[in-house]
């Protein structure tokens, strides 16, 4: 008999535990209403939807890999404050909700799904701040981004959940849900639902949303030839958080004649995998803000094993050792093996026309 695949069980129970989050986020945005968003320190919203997915993902991967700390984007403490208890008791809901559902296709009783799994509210709080792990440079954890892409969760438009397994600072898992992304780029309103799994080694795959596991092992993603026609940037929506017009800049230089497709969260780089788009381009604003490690390492190991590049914007490789973020930030270039020197090449000449601009 061959030796079971590296990661398999955590692949497993990292699909079941972002399709759950789905499920929960989906149901979510229907119902969302006003005060269900808080205004974090930072500005940036986080909902119910937020809250509640960290819950649950940090449960059910606690019951299967108790000792494993998890790098979460979300913290309870404004919801173990008196003026959060509307909103903690509107995700206690929520989350015991998509607990104790009746197993979904292709789940195990033993995962601890399933009727009877809910929580007491403390152990919900609790479970969301297992997320506040330091991270670091050895040792393994996971890092969960429970909606990426609020904003674009609140539009309806393109959000994530995105769940990486990290190992001695190389991400070796990603797995990234995204509910609202057609099936195929060229069916844009088609079917929606996608779920994106990568283990390091065995390749990057698509599967439906909905039965993930009936669908195994998915779709093999490759990159293809970056033809002059394939040419286009993938990147943010939001002005603050990536310096489009330098985008701009790097496009023409390249010669890019077709427009960005801009999309929320890191179906970007699911995006990219499946050759949707050809260059991921993220530049900082000059805000100061450092890059979240969970905003990128799931779609870091996807584009990677798609037989992508994914380096900062000096072509250096991103570090998921630091901590919880990346470091002094010089962006995010993602691409095909074939074009991405020519991106950093680009990026470097538009810097450089940025330091000393033509009189
Ligand atoms: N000034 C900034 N520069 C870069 N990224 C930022 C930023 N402010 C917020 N972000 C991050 O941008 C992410 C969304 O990326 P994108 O623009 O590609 O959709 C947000 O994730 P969340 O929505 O999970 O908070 C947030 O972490
Ligand atoms: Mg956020
Ligand atoms: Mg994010
Ligand atoms: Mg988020």
């Amino acid at each position: 008999m061959s030796a079971p695949l590296a990661y398999a069980a955590e692949k497993q129970i990292a699909i079941a535990a972002v399709r759950r989050a789905c499920v929960l986020t989906a149901s979510v945005f229907n119902k969302l209403v006003k005060q269900e968003t808080l205004v974090k320190g930072d500005k940036s919203p986080v909902t119910v939807g937020d809250y509640s997915a960290q819950a649950v993902v940090n449960t059910i991967l606690g019951r299967t890999f108790p000792q494993d700390p998890i790098v979460g984007e979300e913290d309870a403490a404004d919801l173990r404050q008196e003026s959060g208890n509307t909103l903690k008791d509107r995700i206690v809901q929520l989350a015991n909700e998509t607990l104790n559902a009746p197993l979904l296709a292709g789940e195990k009783e033993e995962w601890g799904l399933g009727p009877s799994q809910g929580q007491t509210a403390e152990q919900l709080l609790d479970a969301i701040d297992r997320g506040n792990y330091a991270g670091g440079r050895t040792g393994r954890f996971w890092t969960l981004d429970p909606i990426d892409g609020t904003k674009g969760f609140l539009r309806g438009d393109q959000y994530a959940v995105c769940l990486a397994l990290i190992v001695d600072a190389r991400v070796e898992l990603g797995v990234m849900g995204c509910p609202n992304l057609p099936v195929t780029a060229s069916d844009p309103s088609g079917p929606r639902g996608c779920l994106f799994v990568a283990v390091r080694g065995q390749g990057a795959y698509q599967l439906p949303l909905a039965d993930p596991f009936g669908a195994l092992p998915g779709t093999r993603l490759q990159i293809p030839p970056t033809t002059p026609e394939r040419l286009n940037f993938l990147e943010s929506v939001e002005e603050g958080h990536a310096k489009l017009s330098f985008n701009d800049r790097v496009a023409q230089i390249l010669g890019v004649t077709r427009p960005p497709t801009r999309m929320d969260s890191q179906a970007k780089y699911c995006s990219l995998a499946r050759g949707d788009g050809a260059v991921y381009l993220r530049m900082p604003v000059g805000s100061g803000y450092r890059e979240k490690i969970w905003d990128h390492a799931s779609g870091a190991v996807l584009v990677e094993e798609a037989g992508g590049i994914i380096t900062d914007g000096r072509g250096e490789p991103l570090d998921f050792g630091l901590g919880r973020t990346l470091g002094e930030n010089y962006g995010v270039v993602a691409a095909g093996k074939d074009i991405h020197a020519k991106v950093i090449a680009a990026v470097k000449q538009a810097k450089a026309e940025e330091e000393s601009p033509k009189l």
